[in-house]
């Protein structure tokens, strides 16, 4: 099934960002499922075989071409069984590249699973004749596109903007928006080596198997975690292969003992250099089938607090079908859009994170408490928009009927509408916006609780104008830890609109350019995963998840098919995306 690893000359990898819109903080502890939604924003790596003369040094270049002077060497030696890694004295010293962990790790973590699972001949001939040159470009969302008077461009301004858009700045000196450059790179990153370093499986129609998959995600998140010092909860990761899925947190024991190696890659020609190889194998910890990657909420006693939402129980069926755990997927229903705010307080968001776990820590109680609240909002949103979901697999004319309407009104107005126009989607749809009310109010608590701002007033008060003023808005907030720098909505766009955007999104664009209390403006990006990303996908998987939910309450799970990965991880080539062709030969 392996496309052999001579044959690639180039491998493209994308990976799409991410925005956790219920589950901030909670998802720190794997008792506590996350909401994660991938954007229709991504990152690519492309990874070329450089021609040149055979030895058993090979040369690894980085070029990363949207920002000055991001470019950074490396170099590989294969001796025998022996694989060593290091940067250039040159890059490692300049001002605008320097060691950059994140790429370095990725590089490194790859090429040992390389060596592990092919052996260093099959390694060297990967490499060969002339190492590796590697592109890393994101979707301008990534980066903030603010003009040097920190105006904030508008959705038809932002469109204007050529695709991988040079920022005209070293790294360093670039304002990310929040949707996870840093997780999306490595992921894309060590995706792209792995396959074509022939470590990973492609299936012959270019798709990823399961398997593929999962390992890039574990190879992915360890790499990401020794790059940042720390285990975070990783759901970034998880989107960037996954796409949108309920995310639970895998068991830090897992990879905490390579961790704990602190391996880093040295400069070229510094004693550390001679001894980067390590004996000790990745393969036991990072392979698919190592159970501590999946905590699983049906079978462990680990969820305490909490009972496995719907959807859960739905990947569960999955994974004992395919044989695979993967988590559960989870785009949003059909109609639902997502729209991203950049956000710029001219201020610094304060370490929210340290907080909230030092409060955590003093009010044991308090905390148990709030977050048994905070979780219980979080399900049932997870369980409402499945539900959703469910009831246009069922009933798409019904479903369709009863978007329509709610579009037109502000969401406020849903419970006066249900009264005069009773439809069991209108309820649900009522019952998302309660959750995602609920979501807020208990993030918001949380903050006020910690004395951390985790939805400042200043935010709390556009999202409320925002969602009070303008027709089909179901709800929203602050993604991930929260804080000052993004914010994000949940919408529906009626059947009647087609392609074109809707009239309560137009209005709410309109409202951020009137704001003064903060600067915003919107994302280009949607959710990865959602109706308008691929209509025929969420229908499949509403299908499927009908047939699912309407088959066993319990005993053998009924066969179904592998749900898309169209808004995770894969493979793709230069010419089918925009504008990167150019982009790679600037
Ligand atoms: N295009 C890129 N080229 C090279 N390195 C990059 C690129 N984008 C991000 N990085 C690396 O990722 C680091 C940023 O990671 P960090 O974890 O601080 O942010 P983040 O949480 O990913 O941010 P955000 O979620 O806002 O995108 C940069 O300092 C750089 O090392
Ligand atoms: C607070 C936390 O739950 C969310 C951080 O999310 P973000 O990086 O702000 O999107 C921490 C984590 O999950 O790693």
């Amino acid at each position: 099934m392996a496309t052999p690893a001579s044959a690639r000359k180039e491998t493209v990898v994308s990976a799409p960002g991410k925005v956790l819109i219920a589950g901030g903080y909670l998802v720190l502890d794997p008792a506590y499922p996350g909401l994660v939604i991938s954007t229709s924003s991504r990152f690519y790596t492309v990874v070329r075989t450089r021609d040149g003369e055979a030895s058993g040094r090979f040369p690894v270049k980085v070029l990363s071409p949207q920002f000055v002077g991001a470019e950074w060497g490396f170099v590989v030696s294969i001796q025998g069984e022996e694989v060593t890694l290091v940067q250039t004295k040159e890059t490692y010293t300049s001002p605008h590249a320097g060691p950059n962990p994140f790429l370095s790790l990725s590089i490194l973590y790859a090429l040992r699973l390389a060596k592990e699972t092919r052996g260093t001949d099959a390694l060297a001939a990967s490499l060969s004749p002339g190492g590796l040159d590697i592109y890393v470009l994101a979707d301008n969302d990534f980066y903030s596109q603010r003009s040097s008077s920190g105006a904030a461009p508008s959705t038809s301004e932002l469109q204007s903007i050529p695709p991988f858009q040079s920022q005209g700045k070293p790294i360093k000196d670039v304002h990310k928006t929040g949707l996870g450059s840093s997780a999306a790179m490595t992921t894309s990153l060590v995706g792209s080596l792995l396959i074509h370093l022939g470590a990973v499986p492609t299936a012959p129609d270019g798709s990823l198997p399961s398997e593929s998959l999962a390992l890039i995600h574990n190879t992915a998140q360890l790499a990401h975690c020794a790059a940042q010092g720390k285990v975070g909860s990783g759901f970034d990761v998880s989107a960037a292969v996954w796409g949108s899925h309920l995310f639970r947190r895998f068991d830090k024991d897992v990879i905490q003992g390579i961790l704990d190696r602190g391996e880093r890659v040295a400069v070229e020609g510094s004693p550390e250099a001679e001894t980067s190889d390590s004996s000790e194998t990745l393969w036991p910890a990072l392979q698919p089938s190592n159970p501590l990657w999946h905590p699983s909420p049906l079978s462990s006693g680990q969820v305490g607090e909490t009972h496995p939402t719907a959807v859960e129980g739905l990947a569960a069926s999955i994974s004992d079908n395919l044989k695979v755990a993967r988590p559960a997927p989870m785009a949003l229903p059909p109609r639902f859009e997502m729209v991203l705010a950049d956000v710029d307080a001219g201020s610094n968001t304060p370490s929210l994170v340290g907080k909230v776990t030092e409060w955590k820590r003093s009010k044991p109680e308090w905390a148990k408490q709030l977050y048994r609240i905070l979780a219980s909002a979080n399900q049932t949103l997870a369980d409402s928009l499945f539900s959703l979901t469910l009831a246009y697999g069922q009933d798409p004319e019904a479903y369709d009927e009863a978007v329509e309407l709610a579009a037109s009104k502000k969401s406020k107005e849903w419970d006066a509408l249900v009264k005069e126009k009773p439809s069991s989607v209108l309820k649900l749809l009522i019952e998302t916006r309660n959750a995602m009310r609920s979501v807020q109010g208990g993030m918001r608590e949380l903050g006020r609780q910690a004395g951390a701002p985790v939805e400042p007033n200043e935010m709390g008060d556009v999202i409320k104008a925002s969602i009070d003023g303008s027709e089909g808005i179901v709800g929203g907030g602050v993604p991930g830890a929260g804080g000052y720098d993004a914010m994000f909505l949940l919408y529906l766009r009626p059947p009647s609109v087609g392609n074109g955007s809707a009239p309560g999104r137009d209005k709410v664009e309109q409202l951020w350019s009137e704001w003064t209390a903060l600067s915003v403006g919107p994302l280009l990006c949607s959710a990865g995963g959602s109706a308008s990303a691929s209509t025929a996908a969420l229908e499949q998987q509403a299908k499927m998840l009908s047939q699912v939910h309407g088959g066993q309450p319990s005993g053998a799970a009924p066969a179904v098919a592998a749900p898309t990965n169209d808004g995770g991880l894969r493979l793709v080539s230069v010419d089918e995306v925009k504008g990167l062709k150019d982009a790679l030969e600037r």
